[in-house]
């Protein structure tokens, strides 16, 4: 009989990662979503439903030590802070260093969460780890709930949907399908500052179990401390906390850090994976995770685990878990209300026609309850395919239970969902910014059903002439539009420019947010990136950088300008129309408008220290129009610096090349994108990897002083090392080899002697120039380079050479080299 080799079950995958405080870096990787949500991790390879994902690593503390940095540290460090409960008190993984691990930088989706976190217990302590909610395909970004209601980003992109888009009898219809998820749901809406009363009683009449956390609310929101009933539930299910209770006995130090080496007996090793506190983070939350509220761990996961980690037996033949396979229907249904569209039986019933089923297990595909086994289109797509639809954001879906242009949308959207392998809020849900594709029907002809958005109410609508003219006509812009007869082009006209501002409205909020869909003019055949649309300036339609220029030629709503502007001059214009990210002067936007748009300009924009340094750049010497282009160049270095180390290190910011861990990584990055050459070891480019160099020296002092202005003067300490190791190392590995090369370039280059004749030329030539402009000025004072009779003579050092003043050297003499042999 041959072998079956069992795969190892996600607790033990988890305790695992987690002994060893490694990240699946094979299976995940970091990006940059945008300026706004900065970074997030993303699926490289598939997740299972139920697989352990990645550690939310940190410093373990006390929850004395975890208030007292809350009070010492920047608020947006604290973000970073999060606090659950484990055998009776309140502990804290404080993640604030920047150290290179994944979790950390997993971003909240409140809505749509692919992940749920869990405590697992590896050597007597406690890791905070995340678990696949639902099968997770590659590209996708990895969320989960961070819980809590009121988060900024969340107010954002319309955080209150689940709260104001939903009723009683929409939570209660959820939790009817699955209490599991309905108490994830209640979580979601749970701030009792939006969660009416009634709410949380009928949840709580209708699930037993998940009422003794409702009750609690008031003190501990659902429960972080959880009723001693619920430890033990289904221990066999998903145990991840068995083996812990006992070892720290209930009275757990006071001072964790004392004691941690003894009680907890933490290996040498598992102390490593804990790392020392330092850095803060850009971006500002309030402090909000603190242990009455209901994030990130269930407390009843504690002993059962089985609320949030699915069935896995039949996946994994581990023979230990065997809770309740997950679907996210509920999660689609509750969406799908808010959004007013489709109920959940019309979806179960399109839904079956649309099932994607990947066939992982021969036991799933044919197992009972015909729905839980099959996976809706929801989570089945790998790059959210989303359709017209779909561009809607949660905020103004809130708004979107009235009106008739919804209603109608809803139909097409309701069909839309039929005939599609997507969900309208996969996009949105997860946090990524994409240009949906024309929606097809089976038999290949076009739905159509792209929604554009109102400039004055904000709603997206299929009928737009139509919405403006009913719910709007008391604006002025409408009624004069409606003036015009109908089917005139001047209503046309005016009426599409209404609708390019509110769809420009609509994608600039979107851009800004960096969660949703953009709507594009003119819908792409296939799912497009953000990166690649720019808006016109005139018209304000969204286009395809390629189509742009030809758009710009023609647009109707160009003014009557002859100049035909150039295609990276459009491209710039346009890249320019869109405002500023929060926090960048518009002057300098304007300025980085002047780049060439290609794969380094992308990086520039896209790295807040590049902007940072380009600011401070600015700031100094920007009121000098000649100094722009100095600016652009330093930009542009580092540009291509985070180009190559994101292409071929580890690096993916650079404030990552201003940690002293990681300065062996910049080295290898400086030298590839200078070119060096081993063998002979020197530079193509010697002059860029001293000037990058130089910049990264800048940025160090740049990162230095922030962090002291937000006292966190660890971050400051690390910016300080790394000039230190730069100090001391970057001669030896970078510099003493660049400037080598540059010298013997000198000693190489051919020395170019102009003819004599040519010398005598521009001589006379230069002193026709002086005698003329002194000729001008009064003769009481000689000139210099003038003898006082004013015949004149010419002065050498007055000649500036053209390539020595561009190399940043200022005036300096003309070198001119005779041969004896030519000399008059
Ligand atoms: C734990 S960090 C996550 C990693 C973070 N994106 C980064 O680049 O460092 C939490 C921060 O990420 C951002 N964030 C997380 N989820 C977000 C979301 N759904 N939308 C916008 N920003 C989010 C917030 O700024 C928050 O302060």
């Amino acid at each position: 009989m041959a072998a079956v080799r069992r795969r190892k079950s996600p607790k033990t995958d988890a305790v695992e990662h987690a002994a060893k405080a490694l990240d699946k870096t094979a299976e995940l990787e970091v990006k940059y979503i945008n300026s706004f949500k900065g970074r997030g991790v993303f699926a490289k390879a598939h997740f299972h439903k139920g697989d352990f994902v990645v550690e939310y690593r940190g410093e373990l503390i006390n929850s004395e030590e975890s208030q007292r940095r809350r009070r010492t540290y920047h608020v947006k460090c604290t973000v970073f802070m999060f606090d659950f409960h484990w055998q009776e008190r309140t502990w804290c993984i404080d993640a604030a260093r920047e150290d290179g691990s994944l979790g950390r930088l997993v971003n909240d989706d409140n809505n749509h969460p692919n992940c749920k976190m869990k405590k697992v217990i590896s050597e007597g302590k406690p890791h905070l780890c995340l678990f696949a909610l639902r099968d997770i395909n590659v590209g996708e970004e990895i969320t989960y709930d961070y819980g809590g209601t009121d988060w900024p980003w969340r107010k954002k992109v319309g955080g209150p949907l689940t709260v104001t888009g939903s009723s009683d009898a929409d939570i209660s219809s959820t939790k009817d399908q699955d209490p599991d998820r309905s108490s994830c749901s209640q979580k979601q809406v749970g701030g009792p500052s939006t969660v009416t009363r009634s709410k949380i009683s009928r949840t709580k009449d209708q699930d037993p179990d998940r009422s003794s956390c409702s009750q609690k609310q008031g003190s501990d929101e659902l429960g972080l401390h959880l009723p001693k009933k619920n430890v033990g539930m289904n221990q066999s299910v998903v145990n991840y906390m068995d083996s812990d209770e006992s070892q720290c006995s209930s009275t757990c130090p006071a001072n964790f850090d004392k004691t941690s080496e003894t009680e907890l007996s933490l290996s040498e090793q598992d102390q490593e994976c804990v790392p020392l506190l330092r850095r803060t983070k850009s971006i500002q939350v309030n402090n909000q995770i603190h242990s009455d509220s209901d994030e990130l761990v269930d407390p009843s996961s504690a002993d059962s685990g089985e609320e949030y980690i699915p069935k896995t037996s039949e996946d994994y033949s581990d023979g230990t878990d065997t809770s309740e396979v997950l679907e996210p229907v509920d999660q689609r249904e509750s969406m799908l209300r808010s959004l007013n569209c489709v109920s959940l039986a019309e979806l179960n019933n399109g839904s079956s026609m649309n099932v994607v089923d990947r066939g992982r297990s021969p036991s799933r595909k044919g197992s009972k309850s015909g729905m839980a086994h099959k996976r809706p289109y929801l989570s089945s797509v790998p790059c959210p395919k989303t359709q017209t639809t779909s561009g809607q954001s949660p905020e103004q879906s809130g708004r979107g239970d009235t009106g008739t242009p919804l209603e109608n949308s809803t139909l097409d959207l309701e069909k839309n969902l039929l005939d599609s392998n997507s969900h309208p809020l996969d996009s949105v849900a997860g946090g990524s910014l994409s240009i949906p594709a024309v929606s097809k029907k089976e038999n290949g002809s076009r739905i159509y059903n792209k929604k554009q958005y109102c400039l004055y109410c904000k709603l997206g609508v299929v009928k737009m002439a139509r919405h403006l003219e009913r719910a709007h006509q008391n604006k002025p812009e409408v009624a004069q539009a409606v003036s015009f007869p109908k089917g005139s082009k001047e209503r046309r006209m005016h009426l599409e420019h209404l609708r390019n501002r509110g769809n420009f409205a609509h994608n600039i909020d979107v851009l800004n947010s960096g969660v949703g869909n953009l709507v594009p003019r003119k819908q792409p055949k296939q799912d497009c990136q953000a990166k690649n649309f720019l808006h016109c300036i005139y018209c304000h339609g969204f286009f395809t950088k390629k189509v742009l220029w030809r758009h710009m030629t023609i647009c109707k709503f160009k003014p009557g300008v002859s100049q035909k502007p150039g295609k990276t001059r459009v491209q710039a214009l346009c890249a320019f129309a869109a405002p500023p990210p929060p926090g960048v002067k518009v002057e300098f936007w304007k300025l980085l408008s002047n780049m060439i748009q290609d794969e380094v300009y992308s990086a520039v924009k896209s790295d807040v220290c590049i902007m940072e340094f380009g600011e401070h750049l600015y700031n100094r010497l920007g009121h000098d129009v000649g100094k722009h282009e100095y600016i652009l160049q330093k930009l542009r270095e580092l540009g291509r610096l985070l180009v190559c180390s994101r292409k071929t290190t580890p690096l993916k910011t650079i404030q990552d090349h201003v940690r002293p861990v990681n300065f062996m990584h910049v080295v290898e990055a400086v030298k590839r994108v200078a070119g060096y050459d081993s063998e002979t070891n020197a530079y193509k480019r010697p002059s860029l990897a001293l000037k990058i160099g130089h910049s990264l020296t800048k940025i160090s002092m740049l990162v230095e002083s922030r962090a002291n202005v937000q006292t966190d003067y660890s971050a400051a300490k690390d910016a300080r090392t790394f000039r230190r190791v730069y100090e001391t190392r970057w001669n030896e590995l970078i510099s003493a080899a660049s400037l080598r090369t540059l010298q013997e370039s000198k000693w190489n280059a051919p020395l170019l002697l102009p003819f004599t004749k040519d010398v005598q030329t521009l001589h006379s030539y230069l002193d026709m120039q002086q005698r003329h402009s002194y000729s001008k000025l009064s003769t009481e004072t000689s000139p210099p380079g003038m003898d006082t009779a004013g015949k004149g003579y010419f002065d050498r050092s007055h000649l500036v050479q053209p390539t020595a003043s561009r190399r940043g050297v200022k005036n300096a003499p003309l070198c001119i080299f005779v041969s004896k042999s030519n000399r008059p």
